[in-house]
C-alpha cells in the first residue's frame, strides 16, 4: 500500500503473474499486429504520441490470445468488473507518457484503474495536482506486477513515464478500466 487516505488509494503489488507466463505473453504481444502509431496536435503541430498503442473491449469477440486470458486474470485477482483494455508499448527508453491523469468522464465512478506491467522495469512518476504540500512517488514497475489506483487519484494525482537515459527494453503496460458505455 503506497498510498490511502482521503485522496485516493495507490497499491502496489509485484509477481502477481509468474514470470515465465509474463515474459510468453510479452513476446506474443510485441509480435502481435495490434500496435498503432497516434498523434496528436500540440503546440499547433500534429506529433507523433511517443509510444505505441492498442485499445479493446472486453466483449470483443476477436479479443487476441493473450489478452482473453490477461483479463480474465486480472478480473479474479481484483474482483472488478473491468470493460476496457488499453495497452501501451514502449519500445525502449526513449519512449514515454508525460505527466497527466487518466479521463474520468467516460468511467464508472468508484472502479479503480488497474495497470499490468510486461517486460522491462520503467519508472513512473506520481504527483500530486496541489504544489503547496508537494507529495511525489517514484515507482518501478517490474513485469508481472500489478499497480492499482483509486478513481478518485486521478483527481489529485497526475502520473507518467519518463523517457530514461540508459538502453531499455520493451515494455509493456495493459490498463484495466470500467466504461460507463462498454
Ligand atoms: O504504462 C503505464 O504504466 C501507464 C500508462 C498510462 O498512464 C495510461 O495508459 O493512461
Ligand atoms: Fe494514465
Amino acid at each position: 500500500m503506497l498510498l490511502d487516505d482521503a485522496s485516493g488509494r495507490i497499491v502496489y503489488e509485484e509477481n502477481v503473474i509468474d514470470a515465465r507466463e509474463a515474459e510468453q505473453w510479452l513476446e506474443h504481444l510485441l509480435d502481435s499486429p495490434i500496435w498503432r502509431q497516434q498523434r496528436r496536435l500540440m503546440y499547433e503541430r500534429e506529433l507523433d504520441v511517443p509510444r505505441l498503442t492498442a485499445h479493446f473491449s472486453a466483449g470483443d469477440p476477436a479479443l487476441p490470445w493473450p489478452l482473453d486470458v490477461v483479463l480474465d486474470r486480472v478480473r479474479r485477482r481484483t474482483g472488478e468488473p473491468f470493460n476496457s483494455i488499453g495497452l501501451n508499448l514502449y519500445r525502449n527508453e526513449h519512449d514515454s507518457v508525460a505527466m497527466h491523469n487518466d479521463r474520468l468522464g467516460d468511467l464508472q465512478e468508484g472502479h479503480p484503474i488497474v495497470l499490468l506491467s510486461l517486460g522491462a522495469t520503467r519508472r513512473m512518476h506520481i504527483r500530486n495536482k496541489k504544489h503547496l504540500a508537494p507529495r511525489r512517488l517514484d515507482l518501478d514497475l517490474a513485469a508481472g506486477s500489478l499497480l492499482w489506483m483509486s478513481w478518485d487519484t486521478q483527481l489529485h494525482y497526475d502520473h507518467g513515464i519518463p523517457k530514461q537515459t540508459y538502453a531499455m527494453g520493451p515494455r509493456v503496460s495493459v490498463a484495466f478500466r470500467t466504461r460507463k458505455d462498454a
